[in-house]
């Protein structure tokens, strides 16, 4: 997933991320970006993608998704509701929904969305406000009760990720493991590795 916080340089630490062998980026253009500046991001990420035939998806603001041609979006509970974000992006793109619990990842899944982003997983100082993380255990009780892939998300590390794929979980989604690393392309392939 990008990292847009002031400091860091998205596009080259999804280079590297890309380079290592991630299949997915997510651009996540934090709320102090622009529309346009959003559009512009995902612009050059979907190339970079579309280049290696990898998958872009964009977080939140599914009118760039759509502008730019990606694979889907990703919506979360402050975002628009499951069904309405199906409607928008239509039958066959990917749509990723937020889900903590068994109950919300069924509802999820139900109004149409093909994987479910499940977290925090541990602690993490990426994003504030989000609840108390529920761990591997957590992961466990959603992969369990939902048959799309399951992304575990918040404070993973290449160390704690196969607890993650031990409790079920398709895959692990990274912001700062990745972009807070001093060599992102080492640390990225350490996830692949
Ligand atoms: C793969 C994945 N999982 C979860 C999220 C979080 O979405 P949301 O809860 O809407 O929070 P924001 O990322 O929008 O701050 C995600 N983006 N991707
Ligand atoms: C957007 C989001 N939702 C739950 S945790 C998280 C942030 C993940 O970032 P990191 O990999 O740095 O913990
Ligand atoms: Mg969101």
């Amino acid at each position: 997933m990008t990292d847009t916080r002031p400091g860091r340089n998205p596009l080259d630490i999804v280079a590297a991320a890309l380079r290592a062998g991630f299949d997915v980026i997510q651009v996540r253009p934090e709320d102090h970006v622009t529309d346009r500046e959003a559009y512009e991001l995902t612009v050059r990420v979907l190339a970079m993608c579309r280049e290696l035939g990898r998958t872009c998806l964009v977080n939140d603001r599914l009118h760039i998704a759509l502008a730019a041609g990606a694979d889907g979006g990703h919506v979360g509970a402050d975002d628009l509701p499951v069904a309405a974000a199906r409607r928008i992006l239509g039958p066959d793109a990917i749509l990723g929904a937020t889900a903590r619990d068994p109950q919300t990842a069924r509802r999820a899944v139900a109004d149409g969305a093909s994987y479910l982003g499940v977290g925090p997983a541990f602690a993490t100082t990426t994003k504030s406000g989000l609840p108390d993380a529920i761990g591997p255990a957590g992961i466990r009780a959603v992969a369990q009760a939902v048959s799309v892939p399951v992304v575990a998300i918040g404070g993973v590390t290449a160390d704690r990720a196969g607890e993650l794929y031990a409790a079920g979980a398709h895959a692990v989604a990274v912001v700062g493991a990745v972009s807070g690393a001093a060599d992102p392309f080492a640390a990225a392939a350490e996830f692949v590795r």
